[in-house]
């Protein structure tokens, strides 16, 4: 794994033991807490980032505003790749090699001079001492909150990020995308006329397209005209990705939210699908699942129609951040909820309708798009990402969903472009995988040959793989190929060797 090239050395404690100091090398020094900054009265942009005198920086674990630890680099050391992602990886990782090294604004940065540099762009962090973000190599970039009404702008994408809650992690980006984009993206749903895409009554479950009685608005897949591409690749970059990876993707989908419609509270994050193990979508341990959402809104809405968070609390300070829902749920609001409310059957629509003006809730506005994680910067589901699409009381919703995952999925980038995308079934093919040796551990093969855990198989213990014609897979023991196999028509069974 990813500890196998960090060689032997042990990670240093990172208790401030005065009696045992870290030991790093000599050209390194770090302290625990931060003593007050130096003393430098040059305006951070026109710093020399040259790095030639080393450098001192604060390095803060992935996602965190807080317990930085200092580090200070020597000149020759600062410019060499290793010797800095070692440093940052000393410093909040639990192995030298086990971490990368991002910006503030979630870019890559391989050594001081670019650190140094990058930082000092205006908002793409706070303070003066530059900020180094330790991440995991098998983990994701998440961005730090700092405080909710928190703004930080991201140069490299020319917008501002403004935190809006720091548990879950939600963000507000205005204009990610301009109206023109907007009403292209609209376009583009309406144009579709094949019926595995086009705009139709949302579903949720498993095939056989159920008609949702908690997902009243239509849908579209919006494949790949050029608008959807661009907002695609944008929300890649926001998210600190490298490069665009449609494996990693869903699809852009649009809604289409009339008067009343809305999306009870749920989890984007998916569970396994029957047949997968749980690790094989366990980000945790090493599996794969949506990372986070990137939301956008394609369209104004007169009354309601905003995103809620109903296991979070409404900010206090949410009258001045207009991306937040700050109206009470005062007379003319319970006036339109009574109006579209069944007196005759309980329906989920009436409690959501309160959490929208009580709880933590984005307001939408044509060309903001919101950003919330699903999981957090270990990997591990976060709760408190519970959402709902609040029902639109007076007027028509437009949005899109972009749902980004962690790494690739294991049945491929097919798998959750079809209407039914929050199904928890398949209508793949089914495979037996059965041994007659000691257990193996089974792995889906991407196209780019990399590799995602699917379970366990040993003997009387089978394992089922739901997956599709055309997938590959591999077995090993003690990570040593035993097996190969190619998912082929109709139901399968898979004996790997003893
Ligand atoms: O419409 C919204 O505000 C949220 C929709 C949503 O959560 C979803 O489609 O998964
Ligand atoms: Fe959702």
């Amino acid at each position: 794994g990813w500890f196998s090239r960090g060689g032997t050395e042990k990670p240093d404690t990172k208790k401030a033991a005065p009696a045992t100091p870290a030991a790093p090398d000599a050209a390194e020094k770090k302290t625990k807490a931060p003593p007050p900054p130096p003393v430098e009265e040059l305006a951070a942009a026109e710093r020399d980032h040259t790095c030639a005198a080393g450098l001192v920086f604060d390095v803060y674990a992935n996602g965190a505003s807080e317990n930085p630890v200092r580090v200070e680099m020597s000149g020759g050391q600062c410019e060499t790749v290793a010797a800095f992602e070692a440093a940052v990886s000393r410093a909040v990782c639990e192995d030298t090699a086990a971490c990368h090294v991002r910006d503030g604004a979630g870019r890559r940065v391989r050594r001081c001079s670019e650190l140094s540099r990058n930082s000092a762009e205006a908002g793409v962090q706070p303070g003066l001492i530059p900020r180094a973000y330790g991440v995991r190599r098998d983990m994701r970039w998440v961005f730090p909150t700092e405080e909710v009404g928190y703004k930080r702008y991201l140069p490299h994408l020319q917008i501002t990020l403004t935190t809006l809650a720091e548990e879950p992690r939600l963000f507000a980006l205005d204009n990610f995308l301009t109206e023109e984009d907007a009403s292209q993206l609209i376009e583009d749903a309406l144009a579709i006329s094949d019926d595995e895409h086009k705009l139709t009554r949302s579903s949720v479950g498993a095939k056989g397209y159920t008609v949702s009685s908690t997902r009243t608005s239509e849908n579209a897949w919006v494949k790949d005209t050029k608008t959807a591409m661009r907002m695609k690749r944008r929300a890649f970059e926001l998210l600190g990705f490298d490069h665009y990876d449609e494996r990693m993707a869903d699809g852009l989908q649009v809604l289409r939210y009339n008067n009343t419609n809305g999306y009870a509270a749920h989890k984007d994050y998916l569970d396994r699908p029957r047949g997968l193990s749980r690790e094989a979508m366990e980000p945790s341990l090493g599996g794969a699942n949506r990372l986070a959402t990137v939301f956008l809104y394609l369209s104004d809405v007169q009354h309601g129609g905003q995103t809620v968070f109903p296991h979070a609390p409404r900010p206090s300070i949410a009258s001045s951040l207009p991306a937040l829902e700050s109206r009470p749920l005062d007379d003319e609001v319970i006036g339109l909820r009574d109006a579209i409310v069944s007196k005759d059957e309980y329906t989920w629509e009436p409690r959501l309708i309160d959490e929208c003006y009580t709880k933590l809730a984005a307001a939408p506005k044509k060309g903001r798009a919101i950003l919330f994680y699903s999981q957090h910067p270990d990997g591990t589901l976060d709760n408190m990402a519970t959402h709902g699409g609040c029902p639109v009381l007076e007027g028509t919703k437009w949005a899109s969903n972009l749902w980004i995952w962690n790494k690739a999925m294991p049945f491929g980038s097919s798998r959750f472009q079809s209407k039914d995308d929050d199904s928890g079934d398949s209508s793949g093919v089914d495979v037996e995988v059965s041994t007659t040796g000691v257990s193996a551990e089974v792995f889906w093969v991407g196209g780019g040959g990399e590799e995602a855990p699917m379970g366990t198989v040993s003997q009387g213990d089978n394992l089922r793989l739901n997956s599709f014609v055309g997938h590959s897979f591999v077995a090993r023991r003690n990570g040593a190929e035993v097996s190969r196999y190619t998912v082929a028509r109709g139901a399968q069974a898979w004996a790997v060797p003893p």
